[in-house]
């Protein structure tokens, strides 16, 4: 139970300020290479034979590209915009842009594809802003849902758009090759803000845009 000071005058206990947590100290590379030789050993091999001497310092290698997400910022990729855009004043969508992740419960890749639309209200950004920031949060430990959610968020605070559109689909190995074992499961996410909330006409045209089809005009 949290400690409780009573102040003298209060009816009520006012509970003591929780003590924040220490700022997180980042491991050195050797402990996390030390990590990786305990892991193989839990796994049943042994991490002082030949073929596997190597192998802590490649996958703490493979670990700073696979979570560069924490060393990126989504506002940096968005910050230069682009104004005379010739009184463009549609939807801008990005579809089908690869990505991979991992799955914070199992640390297994997740993978898959994501669209991408907002309504520009000043300007326009370079197109392959946008899918730095789907890689800003991908290359993280992230759940789709939150991946979703963060891809929206960005857009909608450093552009202010008139609206953001963001659907993820994606194949879950912590579901295809191991615990539940099926294969070929697509888990699809959605999240809309301002014009593609508020207008499910919108949030039609974006979906058939991102199926690769033909969207009536507005
Ligand atoms: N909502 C959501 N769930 C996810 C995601 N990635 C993995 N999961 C699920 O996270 C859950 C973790 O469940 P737990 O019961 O704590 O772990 P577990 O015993 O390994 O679960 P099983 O995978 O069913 O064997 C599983 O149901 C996974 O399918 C994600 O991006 N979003
Ligand atoms: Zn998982």
């Amino acid at each position: 139970m949290d400690a409780v000071v009573q102040h003298p005058f209060a009816r009520v206990p006012i509970p003591a300020p929780k003590p924040q947590p220490a700022p997180q100290r980042k491991p050195s590379r050797e402990e996390a290479e030390a990590a990786v030789r305990t892991l193989i050993a839990w796994a049943g091999d042994d991490p002082t034979r030949e073929g596997l001497l190597d192998t802590p310092k490649r996958v703490v290698k493979a670990y700073e590209e696979l979570f560069a997400g924490y060393g990126m910022s989504a506002s940096e990729a968005l910050e230069r915009v682009f104004e005379d855009v010739q009184g463009y004043d549609d939807m801008v969508v990005l579809r089908d842009i690869p990505y991979f992740s991992h799955c914070e419960h199992h640390m297994v890749p997740f993978y898959g594809k994501a669209h991408v639309a907002y309504y520009p209200s000043n300007g326009v950004v370079g197109l392959s802003k946008i899918a730095r920031v789907l890689d800003v949060f991908a290359k993280r430990l992230q759940t789709q849902e939150a991946l979703t959610a963060q891809i929206v968020e960005a857009i909608d605070d450093n552009l202010k758009p008139r609206g953001v559109a963001v659907m993820i689909e994606g194949e879950h190995m912590c579901m295809s090759m191991r615990g539940i074992h099926k294969q070929g499961v697509s888990t699809v996410t959605t999240q809309f803000t301002g014009v593609f909330r508020d207008d499910p006409a919108e949030q039609v045209r974006f979906i058939t845009l991102a199926r690769g089809g033909v969207a009536s005009p507005r």
